[in-house]
C-alpha cells in the first residue's frame, strides 16, 4: 500500500541518518525530498508547502531534547508533522443499549457496498451486534453481492428485490429490525444517479427517514486530492461524521486522498485495503505515519522520545501515582512486564523474590496478560480512558464477545485494575511494586 510515497519518504529518512553532520543545506534538501514524494502522491500543492514550511522552521529552530540526537528530532519532526497533516485520532463512540444507526454514503464505484460487508465483519468481530440495510435500489445485483458478502459472517441483510424507493426501504428496515437485540444498524445506500444533485436528494430524504448517529462517506482513494471536493459536497447535504477511504492498495495518490480529507475536516475512521473481506483497518493517523516511514526503522526513535518526554514532565506516572490511571496506563505497564521477558526471569532477579512464587503461578500470570490484552484492545478509546464511567453490563457484554473471552474475566480485569489504581495511589506510583501487586505477586 503506498509502496511509492513510502519508498520516497524512506529515502529521504536515509539520507539524514547516513549523513555526517545536519545543516541548513540538509534540512532543505530533505525538504525538497518531502516536497516531492508528496506531490507525486497526489497531495495538494498548498498543502505540501505548509508542511514541508513547518519541517524546516522547526528542524532548524528547535533544540532537541537532551538524550535526543539532532538526526533522531528531526525524523520525529517528520513523523510529527505528517501525523498532523492525517487529521486528529478519534474513533465513533457506540453507544450501549441502543440501535446506533449507520449510514453509507458514496458516489457509484467508490466501494460503499464491499465496504458495507467489510465493516459488518470487522464490528461483529469487536463483539457488536450488527444488521445490514440493503438500499441501494440502482445497481442491479447489489442487494445478492451484499448479501453473499454478509452472509459469511453471518449478518442479517435487509433488502426489498421489487422496491425502488430507497427511502422506503430504510424505514420497512428499520422496522425489521425494531426490538431486535442489534448494536449497530449500517445503511448501504444508492451511489448511481445521472446528476449528482439527485444523488444529494435522495441522501437527504434517507438521512431524514433513518436520521442515523453516523454518516460515514465513501471515497475512492484512486482521485488522489479531489476528494476534497467530493467530501465537501457531501458534507454540505449530511453532516459527514467520518470518512472512509478505499482502494489504498492500488492508489498511488492514496497520499493525496488522505490529506485531502482529513484537510475538509471530516474524521478517517477506516481504509480499503483491498478487494477481499478482511481487506479493511481502522485508521489512526500516528499509526499510519509510522508505517509509511518504516516502523521498524523509527520506532527506536519514537520510542526514545516519548520516554524522554515522559520522564520529563513524568505526566504518565503523576497521573498514574495521583490514581487517575486509566486503561491504556495499565495495558502499557502489562506490555512493560511482558517486553521484560518472561515473568520468571523478572522475580528471580529481584533479591528476596526469587524462589518465592511458584512456577505453574506464574504460567497463570503470564496467561492472564495476554487474555487482558485481548479484552483491552476490544474496547474502545473512549472505555480505555474511563472504564469506570463507561463500562456498564451491556458494554462489558460486547468487550466479552469481542474479545472472545467470558464476562467474568472481563469483571476480574476490571477489578484488578481498580485495585492496581487505588494501590498506585497509596505507593505514590511506584512502578514495579505496582506491577506485581496488581498481577496477584506483591
Ligand atoms: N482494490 C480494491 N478494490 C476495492 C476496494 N473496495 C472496493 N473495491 C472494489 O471496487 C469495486 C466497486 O465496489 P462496490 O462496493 O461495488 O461499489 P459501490 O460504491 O457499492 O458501487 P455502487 O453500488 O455502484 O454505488 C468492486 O470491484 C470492489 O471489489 C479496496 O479497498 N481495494
Amino acid at each position: 500500500m503506498l509502496d511509492g510515497l513510502k519508498n520516497s519518504l524512506g529515502d529521504a529518512i536515509k539520507k539524514i541518518v547516513k549523513s555526517s553532520g545536519i545543516d541548513e543545506e540538509l534540512i532543505k534538501e530533505l525538504s525538497k525530498d518531502v516536497q516531492r514524494a508528496l506531490l507525486q502522491s497526489d497531495v495538494n500543492v498548498r498543502l505540501v508547502l505548509e508542511i514541508t514550511k513547518h519541517l524546516e522552521e522547526r528542524a532548524l529552530n528547535e533544540t532537541p531534547p537532551p538524550g535526543l540526537s539532532r538526526k533522531d528530532h528531526i525524523v520525529k519532526i517528520l513523523y510529527d508533522e505528517l501525523s498532523k497533516l492525517l487529521g486528529n485520532e478519534s474513533e465513533f463512540d457506540f453507544k450501549p443499549n441502543k440501535q446506533n444507526k449507520i449510514i453509507l454514503l458514496g458516489i457509484q464505484g467508490s466501494g460503499k457496498t464491499t465496504v458495507a460487508a467489510k465493516l459488518a465483519k470487522f464490528l461483529t468481530r469487536q463483539g457488536y451486534k450488527v444488521g445490514v440495510v440493503g438500499a441501494d435500489t440502482y445497481r442491479p445485483g447489489a442487494l445478492v453481492q451484499l448479501r453473499t458478502m454478509c452472509e459469511k459472517s453471518g449478518v442479517e441483510v435487509y433488502g426489498e428485490e421489487n422496491n425502488k424507493d430507497s427511502p422506503s426501504i430504510v424505514k420497512n428496515g428499520l422496522k425489521h429490525y425494531e426490538g431486535e437485540p442489534l448494536d449497530v444498524i449500517l445503511i448501504d445506500t444508492a451511489g448511481r444517479h445521472k446528476e449528482e444533485q439527485d444523488l444529494l436528494d435522495e441522501m437527504d430524504r434517507i438521512n431524514k427517514v433513518a436520521d442515523p448517529d453516523l454518516a460515514l462517506l465513501v471515497i475512492d482513494g484512486t482521485i488522489g486530492q479531489q476528494c476534497f471536493n467530493q467530501a465537501e459536497a457531501f458534507h454540505k447535504t449530511i453532516p459527514v461524521g467520518g470518512v472512509i477511504i478505499t482502494k489504498l492498495d492500488s492508489s498511488a495518490k492514496g497520499g493525496g486522498a488522505l490529506a485531502a480529507s482529513a484537510a475538509t475536516g471530516a474524521q478517517i475512521m477506516y481504509i480499503g485495503t483491498g478487494e477481499r473481506i478482511d481487506d479493511l483497518e481502522k485508521f489512526s493517523p500516528t499509526r499510519f505515519v509510522g508505517r509509511l516511514l518504516g516502523m521498524g526503522d523509527i520506532q527506536a526513535v519514537l520510542d526514545l522520545a516519548k520516554r524522554l518526554e515522559e520522564e520529563g514532565d513524568d505526566v504518565r506516572m503523576k497521573r498514574i501515582s495521583s490514581g487517575k490511571m486509566n486503561m491504556e496506563d495499565f495495558l502499557s505497564q502489562l506490555e512493560e512486564v511482558s517486553k521484560m521477558g518472561s515473568l520468571q526471569g523478572i522475580l528471580d532477579s529481584m533479591p528476596g523474590l526469587s524462589g518465592m512464587v511458584k512456577g505453574d503461578q506464574v504460567d497463570q500470570m503470564e496467561g492472564r496478560v495476554s487474555k487482558w490484552r485481548y479484552i483491552i484492545q476490544s474496547m474502545t478509546k473512549a472505555e480505555k480512558a474511563d472504564p469506570e464511567g463507561l463500562l456498564n453490563s451491556s458494554r462489558i457484554k460486547r468487550i466479552a464477545r469481542g474479545s472472545g473471552w467470558p464476562e467474568g474475566e472481563v469483571k476480574e480485569l476490571l477489578k484488578n485494575y481498580k485495585n492496581s489504581k487505588s494501590m498506585m495511589k497509596a505507593s505514590k506510583g511506584r512502578q514495579m511494586q505496582g506491577t506485581l501487586r496488581k498481577m496477584g505477586l506483591g
